[in-house]
Formats: C-alpha cells, sequence, structure tokens
C-alpha cells in the first residue's frame, strides 16, 4: 500500500538508541529553536535509500534504491503548536524548517484563528450504518461556507513511510515515539481514530495514517497530515463538501459545495472526481474499503448512467484539447454547454475548474479570445475558491494569463 502526504526533548524516551549524534541535531540556536524537545534522528540504515517511487512498505525491510538520501528523517515535537494542541512531525530537517513560519499562532489571519473557539459547530460526529463514524450535519449549512477548521497532529513524510531507509521497527518506533511526544489526551484521540479490528497494538499508528491522512505537500515534498477531527468525514461519489489546505497556516478547511440540510452527512471524495464506479472502486481499495456511498449502492442503471455521463465529460475534455481541428465556434459552443451540464448533473464542480481551462484554451485555439479571457478568468476565480490563495496552479494560471493577453497584443496590432 502506497501512502501519498513537527515540537522538544523527551528525557524519558524508550529509545535511548535513537538519540542522534551531535552532527546530526537540527542546528537551530535555542533562543530560535520553536521546537519544545530536541529533534530526535536516527541515523538511516546504511546500505538501504529512500524512494518515493519505491514499492516498499512497512512490511519489507529489504528494500534498496539508487538515489540515496544522506539526511534523515527525524522526530520533531511542538507541545505548543495551535494553543497547545501539539503537533509532531517525521521529516527531514530541511523540510521541517520549511514549517517553521507555520508554527507561530501569532501570524495566524484573523479568519484561521488557532483553536475553534466556544462558537458552536454545524455538525456532529455520530455512527452511519456501514460507515463507521461519520459528520451529520446539526443545522443547515450554506453553500460555499466553511464546515470545519483544523491543524494536524502528525505529519509525517511519505518517503520516510514508502522508503526503505528505516527497517519497519524502527518506523513503527518513530512513530509511536512522535505521538508518545504529544501527551495522554492526544494519543488516546490519535487512537481512537483506528479501525474496530486494529487492536491498539503494534504498527495502530501506522494504519491509523494510512486509513486517515490527508495528503499535503512540505517543500514540494508529499507528507501525510493527520486531522483528528477531519479524520471523521467520509467519502461520497457525489460529494457536498471538498477539503482545502492552506500551507502557509498548516490548516485544514471543509468546505461546504452546496447546501447541506440537518441530518444530512457531511462528506468529502478521497478519489478524483468524475472517475466511473469501476475506476472509483480501485482507488478505495486501496483505501481499504468498500464503497457505500448512495451512488455506489444505486441500483445498476444509475451507476451506469453516471459512467456514461463521466465518460463523455472526459471525451470532451479530449475533442476540446484538439479545438484547432474543429475550427467552428459554434461546435465549441456546444462542447461547453454539454461539459457544464453534465458536470452540474453529476454534481462534479470542483471539476469545472479544470474543465474552465480547457474551454478558454480551446477558445483560444480557434482566436476566439473574448470567451478565452472570459474562461480563464472565471477559472482563476474558482482556482482560488477551492485551492486557496496558495494554491498549487498559481503559476499555471499564470501562464494563461501570459498567453492570452500576447495574443490580445497581437490581435490589436493586426
Ligand atoms: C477517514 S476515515 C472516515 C471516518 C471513519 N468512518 C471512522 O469511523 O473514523 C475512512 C474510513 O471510513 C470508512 N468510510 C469512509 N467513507 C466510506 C464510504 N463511502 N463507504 C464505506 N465506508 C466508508 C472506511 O472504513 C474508511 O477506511
Amino acid at each position: 500500500f502506497q501512502i501519498d502526504a513537527i515540537t522538544a526533548y523527551n528525557t524519558s524516551s524508550p529509545f535511548p538508541h535513537l538519540l542522534p549524534p551531535d552532527h546530526l541535531i537540527c542546528p537551530l540556536p535555542s533562543s530560535q529553536n520553536p521546537w519544545s524537545l530536541p529533534p530526535l534522528c536516527p541515523p538511516p540504515r546504511q546500505s538501504s535509500s529512500s524512494s518515493s517511487s519505491s514499492s516498499s512498505s512497512l512490511n519489507d525491510d529489504e528494500e534498496d534504491d539508487e538515489d540515496e538520501d544522506p539526511s534523515p528523517d527525524c522526530i520533531f515535537t511542538s507541545q505548543q503548536f495551535r494553543s497547545s494542541q501539539g503537533l509532531s512531525v517525521i521529516t527531514s530537517p530541511y523540510l521541517a524548517s520549511v514549517l517553521l513560519p507555520a508554527l507561530s499562532d501569532t501570524s495566524l489571519p484573523p479568519s484561521l484563528p488557532p483553536s475553534p473557539g466556544p462558537s458552536r459547530v454545524p455538525w456532529k460526529i455520530q455512527p452511519l450504518p456501514g460507515r463507521g463514524m461519520g459528520l451529520v450535519a446539526t443545522s443547515k449549512i450554506q453553500k460555499h461556507s466553511r464546515i470545519m477548521l483544523g491543524y494536524p497532529v502528525l505529519v509525517v513524510r511519505l518517503d520516510f513511510i514508502n522508503g526503505g531507509r528505516y527497517s519497519s521497527k524502527k518506523k513503527r518506533e518513530m512513530l509511536d515515539e512522535a505521538v508518545d511526544r504529544l501527551g495522554g489526551g492526544v494519543k488516546k484521540k490519535i487512537l481512537g481514530l483506528a479501525r474496530s479490528g486494529q487492536n491498539k497494538g503494534d504498527g495502530v499508528i501506522l494504519d491509523v495514517l494510512k486509513t486517515n491522512g490527508f495528503g499535503i505537500e512540505v517543500g514540494g515534498e508529499q507528507h501525510l497530515g493527520l486531522f483528528i477531527e477531519g479524520s471523521r468525514v467520509n467519502h461520497n461519489c457525489r460529494p457536498n463538501a471538498f477539503w482545502r489546505y492552506v500551507p502557509s497556516a498548516m490548516a485544514m478547511e471543509v468546505v461546504a459545495l452546496r447546501n447541506i440540510q440537518p441530518g444530512e452527512e457531511v462528506a468529502h471524495s478521497y478519489a478524483p472526481l468524475g472517475y466511473t464506479h469501476e475506476e472509483r472502486k480501485a482507488v478505495l481499495r486501496q483505501w481499504g474499503f468498500q464503497c457505500r456511498c448512495a451512488l455506489c449502492s444505486a441500483p445498476p442503471a444509475e451507476r451506469e448512467l453516471a459512467d456514461s455521463r463521466r465518460e463523455r465529460i472526459l471525451e470532451i475534455h479530449q475533442l476540446l484539447s484538439k479545438a484547432s481541428d474543429i475550427q467552428s465556434s459554434r461546435r465549441i459552443d456546444q462542447l461547453v454547454k454539454e461539459a457544464t451540464t453534465l458536470i452540474e448533473l453529476e454534481e462534479l464542480h470542483p471539476q469545472l475548474v479544470e474543465y474552465y481551462v480547457q474551454f478558454a484554451k480551446a477558445y483560444m485555439m480557434i482566436n476566439d479570445l473574448k470567451n478565452g479571457r472570459h474562461y480563464i478568468k472565471k477559472a482563476d476565480e474558482m482556482w482560488l475558491f477551492y485551492g486557496g490563495e496558495e494554491h498549487e496552479n498559481v503559476e499555471g494560471m499564470n501562464e494563461l494569463w501570459a498567453t492570452l493577453e500576447e495574443a490580445e497584443r497581437e490581435a490589436e496590432d493586426d
């Protein structure tokens, strides 16, 4: 199983052998050290190496790979993080340094308070048939409003988990230590996320991470973030919510895609939007469960209709990528309208971001710059909403604007 995805010194460490030689201690002057305990850096195995592309897992101790990363993964802990919620990180010293600006509570914008405060949340966590615990709305939730705000308790570099630089035993010890450093209350909450059947013993933290971790990027590298309440949001193939990550604050927001009525479950999609039933099944198998959302439990005819619409949406994407062959603005208008309607029928609204970009490119290919501008603007607005101001495609959008503006200048010159 391949999964995608920060702290003071504990003298009672159960792993004294993990204590690093001097040169492995993160070299921060103590006055600037944001971590409540000294980082703990067990040396990686001599002959093994890291590899995010490796197929190794915790059960595969003998993995070797060509790219060698000489830096160790260390355990960093801040017990003060977010009004003393606490945070442990397992990553390289360099990547941990990337997180430093996000650690302080005082630099957070007003929209991202360090703790939820006394305000009442519009949901509760309760058992749901066939889906374990889940989030259920207790009052009406407005479209596009924030449903939940959370900060991670654990962030673990994916390469640490999937790579072969540490033995399975060492990985488990480090994960246990990272959680122990957070104190009994947080540890209990983390263990409370374990699947029934998974006892609280060996390897349980890894299992909790695999089934609940959110993929987040730190310094361009994938990490898994564990958010206690966010972990309770189930999957739905027609989601009514999505999650948005704000890297500079390490904040996870769950946001409503549409109005949600009291009693409705709040769920987001763990699989890429637009996949067919079989494609979703394959992705969710990796998460270790069989989906029991309304669409997956619907009669075959309903699922087939959804599949055929999703296949057609993708087909239109491909047709539009060859818009220069079409050369008919009427035909492009038709395809744009058809894709928009199908995306709405399938309730895949976040997919519109990608499609608006495609519509813009198609119009630009046939020199319809007015429509090109219209859809770039719409895509930009949607990227901002779905991805936040720090969204991953800021550069892509800037390039698209630059291409359009150049084409507009050329058209004016002509
Ligand atoms: C991130 S957790 C969500 C919270 C979880 N239900 C709980 O009780 O803590 C993911 C797990 O929830 C269950 N789950 C989530 N969405 C589901 C769905 N649509 N159908 C069935 N099980 C689901 C699966 O067991 C999955 O491994």
